[in-house]
């Protein structure tokens, strides 16, 4: 009896594929010779002895493995897909790179079978750790790809479908308005009430918790506004990366799943799938269920879906029966039917733990301390909150100029900053040119026009025909604040008849309104009274109407205690340095002084 299990073992051993018939041969040379090659010569035998013995070991390394990758490409069509996946298995063949378990649990060709609440949420777990990254990116300004916006409006979708069992068509109709009137209540965000809500359509109503909002917000502020196109007005929430409005929300709930290699879910099967669920609960609460996933106004069920208490209550309802545990985001209120009130909201926690540039966020123990979730969310808002406010601060201390990455990293240590703070050139690229209003309380420009101190300019003789001008020695980001034209003001009508006295001479005159004043700027009186050995910047800068690279800005900035009227210059464009700085004098030849004088360079 061993002796015979010993042989069997070796003969499967030595098991060898015929080439010819492609059967499975425990002895092939004697199968060819007795069989399928019997006219055969020997040589001729021993070829395909050897052709076989090759094959087997090749199919015995590579053949059987598969890639799930290869099956994707091979096979598009999911539900074949699938089927042949299931084949090759039952086979014994390996499948590298799998797809879950539960799709071939939960897919087959013909049949869907209801899915379990661990399967709907699946997506929006898997899919989250990319979607915070994601996230992150995008709040810091750093660089996210059009491919990772998409993404991320596919799992804001995800979260309505899968979380808070919107159906397909009322995402579709989400509007910007909706969006911007949602409002607080109970600890979370309603979306969809309306005092006005008079068409029949689907409508989704639904309330998400506040770190939801977060996300749903970043969307609306930093990703929709690029797929606006000006051409294709709309104003539904969800915009494709085209402008269109995204009219086809199961599609990308598919291509989401295939992404993540998760079987596809219908979040028909899935509400239904919940509506089955809740048959356990009271008969007010299943009818609660049954009209928050209706998602349709008019009627009984409007009145009730129009209360806010009513949406947030049958949310945290269904969180419950969905199994959403506050793991899955802790800012949720409660998942228990009977939640009792809502914690404490992000205000309390802002009044107990003010945020200031310079403090520290509470630790777990103090959070606990004074009634709060031990989780991270509000923890996690208070450092977002500190972040925008350094950042602000980071942007306020460079208002007349664009900073340099090192200038900001050294104001940042100065603070003593670690964490938690942008990096230098975040703001460099934030930065923007500052308003009047900015400007005309900005310290450093204030003393700069006080004092004359302005730095990056040089004084350069351009030959008898240009004279004097100015050049600069250090780069200019467009929207800089370059210099004033520094001189006494005067009245315009003192400035004309200062004007009538001179000969072809060059004039130092600018001519400017205030509001309905005429004014002028003497720099023709030169040394000035308050710089009497300094020759003051603005007055060197010479004309182009054809390729200025300033721009004259009218402020009335307190000078040493005083309102005065100055005329700063902003750059127009990024300069380089040694690029000779120009304005246009906003005077032709006919104004100025008279035709028939020589004065071409006006044209310039
Ligand atoms: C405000 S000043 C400019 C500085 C002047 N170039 C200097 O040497 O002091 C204005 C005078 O400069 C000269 N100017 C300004 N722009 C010029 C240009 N593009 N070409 C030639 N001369 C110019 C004219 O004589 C004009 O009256």
């Amino acid at each position: 009896m061993a002796e015979q299990s010993k042989k069997r073992s070796v003969a499967d051993r030595n098991i060898t594929y015929c080439l010819r018939c492609y059967k499975p041969q425990d002895n092939l040379p004697v199968h060819l010779a007795r069989g399928c090659m019997k006219t055969s010569t020997p040589d001729e035998r021993a070829e395909e002895l050897q052709k076989a013995k090759v094959s087997n070991r090749e199919w015995i390394r590579k053949g059987r493995t598969w890639d799930y990758d290869q099956l994707c490409e091979i096979l598009p069509d999911r539900p074949s897909r699938l089927s042949m996946m299931k084949e090759l298995l039952q086979r014994g063949f390996f499948i590298k790179n799998q797809p879950d378990d539960s799709e071939l649990a939960t897919t087959t060709s013909t049949t869907v079978i209801a899915p379990s609440t661990k399967d709907w949420q699946k997506i929006l777990k898997v899919a989250k750790a990319d979607f915070l990254q994601i996230y992150g990116n995008l709040q810091r300004g750093s660089k996210v790809s059009s491919a990772e916006k998409t993404l991320y409006r596919y799992y804001c979708e995800a979260i309505l479908v899968f979380r808070h069992h919107q159906c397909p068509g009322a995402l579709e109709g989400l509007t910007d308005a909706e969006w911007v009137n949602r409002r607080q209540h109970s600890g979370r965000v309603v979306i969809g009430i309306s005092s006005h809500v008079t068409s029949t359509k689907q409508t989704a109503t639904f309330a998400l918790t506040n770190r939801e909002e977060a996300w749903f917000q970043l969307y609306f502020q930093k990703i929709r506004p690029e797929n606006i196109r000006p051409e294709k007005v709309s104003n539904s929430f969800f915009l494709s990366s085209t402008g269109e409005a995204v009219h086809s929300v199961s599609q990308d709930m598919d291509r989401l799943h295939e992404m993540y290699k998760l079987p596809v879910l219908r979040s028909r099967d899935v509400r239904k799938a919940i509506e089955a669920t809740a048959q356990m609960l009271s008969a007010d609460n299943q009818e609660a269920i049954r009209q928050y996933l209706t998602h349709s106004t008019g009627g009984a069920q409007q009145d009730r879906m129009q209360q806010p208490q009513f949406v947030v209550d049958t949310a945290v309802l269904l969180d419950s029966l969905a199994g959403f545990t506050s793991d899955d985001d802790p800012d949720t209120p409660g998942t228990s039917v009977e939640c009792g009130p809502p914690s404490k909201d992000f205000s309390a926690f802002l009044a107990r733990f003010p945020v200031s540039l310079g403090g520290q966020p509470p630790n777990k123990k103090q959070r606990v301390n004074e009634g709060f979730a031990e989780d991270r969310v509000f923890y996690d808002r208070w450092r977002s909150t500190q972040y925008a406010k350094r950042e602000e601060y980071l942007l306020s201390q460079f208002t007349h100029r664009k900073p340099s990455a090192v200038k900001v990293a050294g104001l940042i240590a100065k603070e003593g900053w670690r964490a938690n703070h942008p990096r230098p050139e975040d703001i460099e690229r934030l930065w923007r040119p500052a308003r009047r209003v900015t400007i005309e309380t900005d310290e450093t420009i204030i003393k700069n026009v006080s004092q004359q101190t302005w730095a990056g300019l040089a004084i350069k003789n351009f030959g008898p025909q240009q004279g004097l001008g100015v050049v600069a020695t250090q780069p200019f980001s467009k929207g800089d604040i370059v210099c004033d034209y520094h001189g006494k003001v005067i009245t315009a009508a003192a400035g004309r008849a200062m004007m009538q006295d001179m000969h072809n001479e060059p004039g130092y005159l600018f001519f400017f309104k205030s509001g309905s004043r005429d004014m002028c700027i003497d720099a023709q009186t030169f040394p000035c009274d308050c710089h009497p050995v300094t020759d003051t910047i603005g007055r060197r800068i010479n004309h182009s109407s054809k390729g200025p690279n300033l721009k004259p800005l009218h402020c009335v900035l307190k000078v040493d205690g005083e309102d005065r009227h100055v005329i700063l210059f902003r750059a127009l464009q990024d300069i380089t340095v040694d690029t000779q700085l120009k304005f246009d004098y906003g005077v032709s030849r006919k104004s100025f002084r008279g035709e028939g004088l020589d004065l071409e360079w006006l044209d310039e």
